[in-house]
């Protein structure tokens, strides 16, 4: 992005140098934004085995009928399904402990050994890539209480290796081998997905991402919080992806996703992988599958992590919803969009706490 900012304190920093009732105003939700916080119910989403699912993903095997459920189909769709899925059987396993575990430690270290990585080229021109906190935009944007390790895993020889910590010495390969596994999760369930739509091509979402996609890697601290009632470890936000595939902390919870007017805790099945429908399908699947509206609360106890992989459509090329679920009945509720477009449209929208995809909605 190269565009200048200014230096913020980590947050894990601010955690640890407070460690008091007060947390900075600009970390403060506005007063009016409902949070609901005490009242949230556990999500009861079932848990997909992705080995069963592509199996038997004709339409008629129990893990079709979940998939189904969370996600609608083309004769059943609306706002109150989940737009998530828990999967199991995955064959991650061994490589999401070792990228959560080599996470945690990056974390750990003291703030000199992140800093080599920093999000703030020469100390102020922004870059999306690296360890840090959001671009601040303006002086009443309300920030998040996390810090992050942002990284652009592929297209691979586009890679700042550079930014890549070598401390943990487990972290890069870590990082590589977890991603490299969480594509083949997103290729079959994205399969089993265009099924369950009835397109023709099973390959459809797989085959769209086209010549370059774009596939990045947030690894997110969120420490504790003394006022967890006014700030947000993230704002309510859609992911702007195809699918998002979320490696969330097994000791603590805090993912929330809104359905029906409420927000539900996610809750945390360990060994499963988390994926949330994203923004590009729901533009694809012309508005059957929807990309759910999610945020981070924080805690006074204990710090959190999380790591997401992001898929996206090569940025160079255009989306749209499927001409084969376009019709009279169903006309495209969404316009064409570049998705370079979509992406410089979003982060503005994030730190406005805007929803982007209202800005293609026909
Ligand atoms: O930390 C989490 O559980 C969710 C993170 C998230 O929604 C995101 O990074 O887009
Ligand atoms: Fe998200």
């Amino acid at each position: 992005m190269g565009s200048k900012g200014t230096f913020q304190m980590p947050v894990q920093e601010l955690a640890g140098a407070h460690g008091t009732a007060n947390v900075p105003a600009q970390y403060i939700a506005r007063a009016h934004e409902d949070q609901q916080l005490a009242a949230a119910v556990v999500a009861p989403a079932p848990v997909i085995d992705l080995v069963r699912l592509s199996k038997h993903g004709d339409g008629t095997s129990d893990e079709a009928a979940k998939l189904r459920k969370n996600l609608g189909h083309p004769h059943h769709t609306g706002s109150h399904l989940w737009g998530l899925l828990m999967v199991s059987n995955h064959g991650v396993d061994a490589v999401m402990d070792n990228m959560m575990a080599a996470s945690r430690e990056f974390f750990r270290q003291p703030l000199e050994e992140k800093q080599r990585y920093a999000n703030l080229n020469g100390g102020e021109r922004f870059q999306f890539e690296g360890y840090g906190n959001d671009w601040v935009s303006s002086l009443d944007q309300i920030r998040d209480w996390t810090d992050r390790l942002y990284l652009k895993v592929e297209p691979e020889d586009e890679r700042s290796i550079a930014l890549w910590p070598v401390h943990p010495e487990t972290f890069r390969n870590a990082l590589h081998e977890y991603t490299k596994k969480c594509g083949e999760v997103k290729d079959d369930l994205l399969r089993a997905m265009a099924k369950l739509l009835e397109l023709d091509d099973d390959d459809y979402f797989v085959e769209h991402f086209g010549d370059k996609p774009l596939t990045d890697v947030r690894c997110s601290y969120y420490p504790v919080c003394p006022r967890p009632e006014l700030v947000f470890g993230l704002k309510p936000h859609c992911d702007a992806t195809v699918v998002t595939v979320l490696l969330v902390d097994d000791r603590v919870g805090g993912l929330q996703v809104l359905k029906d007017g409420v927000w539900w805790d996610v809750p945390i099945v360990p060994h499963t992988l988390l994926v949330i429908i994203g923004d590009q399908t729901e533009i694809m699947s012309n508005g059957i599958f929807k990309s759910p509206v999610h945020r981070v609360l924080t805690n006074t106890k204990k710090e959190r992590l999380s790591v997401a992989v992001d898929y996206y459509v090569d940025p160079e090329r255009e989306i749209k919803p499927s001409a084969q679920l376009v019709n009279e009945k169903r006309p495209a509720l969404y316009s064409k969009v570049k998705v370079k477009d979509y992406f410089a449209r979003s982060y503005n929208a994030f730190t406005e706490g805007k929803m982007v995809i209202d800005t293609v909605k026909i």
